[in-house]
């Protein structure tokens, strides 16, 4: 059996990619969501184990220290990171696996796994960008600020990525990504079928 394919989807907060990943799931029989951990506090409505793994910071850096995360960043002044195994044991059952994630950590699966599939996510424009991040309600002012101010920087590394994606519509994103995925289980890769 061949391994699945990792796929990375970044873009900025309020980009659209939590919307898109969903949307995706009805729609990707063989493909498998990597679940965070994160330092930051739930959101109302988020669940421990289904939206992230919630953790202290001191659980976090134990993480760290034992090697459990594929790659970690902070953002924002939060920590997330990707638990590793379950990537690992995700690939060698021959699923797909995204990983929602921001840039930083990104480039450091990159260096892991340059045979991934690296997907950004773009805003129609950066005023679509601020109203979807205050319209969702979820963040302080200060957060917010936060957040588009990095935005920008986070656009500029766009061109480590393989693909970029306009976020436009919902179906027509998810369209995109499904078709990228397809293309690359074509792929010719010399280490055969
Ligand atoms: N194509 C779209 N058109 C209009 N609104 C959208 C679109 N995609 C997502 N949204 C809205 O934008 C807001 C932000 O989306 P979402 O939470 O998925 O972003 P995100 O990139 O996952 O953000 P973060 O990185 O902060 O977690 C939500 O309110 C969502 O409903
Ligand atoms: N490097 C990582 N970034 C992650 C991970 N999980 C989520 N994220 C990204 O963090 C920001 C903020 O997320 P939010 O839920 O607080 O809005 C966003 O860009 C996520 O994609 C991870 O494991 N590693």
């Amino acid at each position: 059996m061949s391994k699945g394919l990792l796929i990375v989807l970044s873009g900025p907060s309020g980009v659209g990619k939590g919307t898109v990943c969903n949307a995706l799931r009805g729609k990707m029989d063989n493909l498998v969501y990597s679940v965070s951990a994160t330092t930051r506090n739930p959101r109302v409505g988020e669940e421990d184990g289904v939206n992230y793994f919630f953790k202290s910071r001191d659980q976090f850096t134990d993480m760290i220290e034992h090697d459990q995360l594929l790659e970690y960043a902070e953002y924002v002044g939060n920590y997330y990171g990707t638990p590793r195994d379950f990537v690992e044991q995700t690939l060698l059952s021959g699923k797909d696996i995204i990983l929602e994630i921001e840039v930083q950590g990104a480039l450091k699966v990159k260096e892991k796994f340059p045979e991934g599939i690296f997907i950004f996510l773009l805003p129609p424009s950066l005023d679509e960008l601020e109203g979807r991040i205050r319209g969702r309600g979820t963040e302080s002012q200060a957060t917010i600020e936060h957040r588009l101010s990095v935005a920008v920087d986070e656009i500029g590394l766009m061109e480590h990525y393989d693909y970029a994606v306009v976020n436009d519509q919902i179906d027509q994103a998810c369209k995109r990504i499904e078709s990228i995925v397809i293309a690359e289980h074509c792929k010719v890769r010399s280490s055969g079928i």
